[in-house]
């Protein structure tokens, strides 16, 4: 898979160099390219952005730029691409979503900052491949930077050969429509707290029906809108009697 960044802050993609990332990419299961906005300006302020249309408080940043930059970002490499645009206003990225990225041979990412990028940037190239205006939260951030190196983890960890274990992703949050109940490991009293006994009985089965049940209460009581999206057939009659 290849991904591309699209920023005014190049050094804030760095993160994506480290760890289990940088591993990815040192191995050639990830390529990744980061490229600086301002390297499509022509003026000598190198100005990205400027007033809104209809006015109002912050400032837009060109479409001039941005098209500069993503036809040149995007003839880069012949593999069919997904632009990807972090924003406030964007539908909610989920596992799935990360799933299904992780499918795609080519991601560019275009950061917006200030109010965001002009609108008729996304029309545009929405014309000619998929085109998808995602939020990682409700809350704002300073730009789509941090919600592109929270996308490309979720997305990147789920690359064969990525993670050490890939039983990992299988069996992690979300991936059977419900949060992961608590986890614990040694030693098996901490500050008088004892592990669960029924996780050192052995018994896998009971095990396995505990965390189901961890996992179910936790969900109810934190996520209840998840076991609302639940398929008809997820929950089980022992699922049920919880
Ligand atoms: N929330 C937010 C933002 O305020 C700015 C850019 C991207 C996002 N986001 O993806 O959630």
């Amino acid at each position: 898979m290849r991904i591309d960044v699209v920023t005014i802050f190049p050094g804030y993609l760095a993160p994506l160099r480290e760890a289990l990332l940088g591993r990815a990419i040192g191995s050639g299961l990830l390529d990744v390219a980061v490229h600086d906005l301002r390297d499509w300006t022509h003026d000598v302020h190198q100005a990205v952005d400027d007033s809104p249309y209809g006015g109002g408080p912050g400032m837009v940043m060109r479409p001039q730029v941005w098209g500069d930059a993503l036809d040149a970002v995007l003839a880069a490499d012949e593999r069919p691409a997904r632009l990807v645009v972090p924003t406030p206003a964007g539908r909610p990225f989920t596992q799935a979503d990360a799933h299904a990225y992780a499918a795609e041979e080519r991601l560019v990412f275009a950061c917006g900052r200030y109010e965001g990028i002009d609108q008729r940037v996304v029309d545009h190239y929405a014309d000619a491949l998929p085109v998808d205006e995602i939020s990682i939260g409700d809350y704002v951030l300073v730009g789509g930077e941090v919600a592109v190196l929270v996308v490309v983890e979720a997305v990147a960890r789920l690359l064969p050969g990525v993670l050490g274990n890939p039983r990992s992703a299988a069996e992690d949050s979300f991936s059977d429509g419900l949060l992961e109940g608590p986890s614990y490991t040694r030693p098996e009293v901490w500050r008088d707290r004892p592990v669960p006994d029924v996780l050192r009985s052995g018994n896998h089965g009971a095990i396995a029906r505990w965390r189901r049940d961890r996992a179910l209460e936790r969900t109810v009581a934190r996520r209840p809108d998840l076991l609302a999206a639940l398929p008809p057939d997820a929950l089980d009659k022992k699922d049920r009697a919880l």
